[in-house]
């Protein structure tokens, strides 16, 4: 994407009863924590959520992806990557999002195609305005929360949870910084709320966030 190039996404409105609710920021900001915060306060209210998180298994389990996020000058190019990563998300929306939407469920999504977006922004190998058609397909969530923290936090947290690898990218101080800056550049273009989680609050803040939608739908229904 160019400098001068807005990033405005162009996502499909879904138009079905559940409420979808991407939850974005880099790694361990905080994302897992806080939702499964939001999914047990709404179960105390009644409401059944669908927790789930992208990239997929497949993804993650795939041995050039893998390779690529181990060491990224070895593994796949970066357009095979976009497009495999496209490829997953099609796959989670049809098999796992719109079925849980059309049944009227609160979808809460752990990473969303923001998460790929902002890989590319802060490689910055690849043209994702190449991508624009093919992500105009996927859906608009109802709801984006990004949460952050300082860099230093969020290395702290990612080292002490999975141990130092200074070649991962989510382990790599620059990375980091820029990916902050791109996962709230892209919040603050597309409608989303950037909640702080070195501080009390986020789950909080989120919760609500979540109810004003929930009393929004009642209100128009
Ligand atoms: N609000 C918070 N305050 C302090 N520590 C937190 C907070 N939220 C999460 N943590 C801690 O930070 C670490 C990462 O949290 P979590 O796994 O929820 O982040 P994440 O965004 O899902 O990470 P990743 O994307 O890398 O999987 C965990 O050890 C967790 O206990
Ligand atoms: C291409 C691409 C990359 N990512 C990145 C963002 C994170 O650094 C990791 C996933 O981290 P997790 O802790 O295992 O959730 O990969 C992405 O999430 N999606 C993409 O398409």
């Amino acid at each position: 994407m160019d400098e001068g190039t807005p990033m405005i996404i162009e996502l499909r409105p879904h138009g079905m009863p559940g409420l979808l609710v991407a939850i974005e920021g880099p790694d361990g900001s905080g994302k897992t924590t806080l939702e499964e915060v939001v999914e047990s306060a709404l179960r105390r209210r009644g409401l059944s959520s669908v927790l789930t998180q992208q990239p997929t298994r497949w993804w993650r389990d795939d041995p050039k992806v893998a390779e690529t996020r181990r060491n990224p000058d070895e593994g796949l190019s970066p357009m095979a990557l976009a497009l495999f990563s496209l490829a997953d998300r099609f796959e989670h929306q049809v098999r796992v999002v719109e079925p849980a939407l059309l049944a009227g469920r609160p979808v809460l999504t752990n990473r969303y195609v923001f998460s790929l977006l902002t890989h590319f922004m802060v490689e910055g190998d690849l043209d994702l305005d190449a991508l624009r058609p093919v992500l105009a397909h996927l859906l608009r969530p109802d709801l984006l929360i990004v949460l952050d923290a300082p860099t230093h936090v969020l290395l702290e947290r990612v080292i002490e949870r999975d141990g130092s690898d200074p070649r991962r990218w989510d382990q790599q101080r620059a990375y980091v910084e820029r990916s902050r800056e791109a996962y709230v550049s892209l919040a603050s273009r597309n409608g989303g709320h950037v909640l702080r989680t070195d501080r009390p609050g986020a789950a909080r803040d989120a919760l609500t966030l979540v109810e004003e939608l929930l009393l929004d739908r009642r209100g128009s229904s």
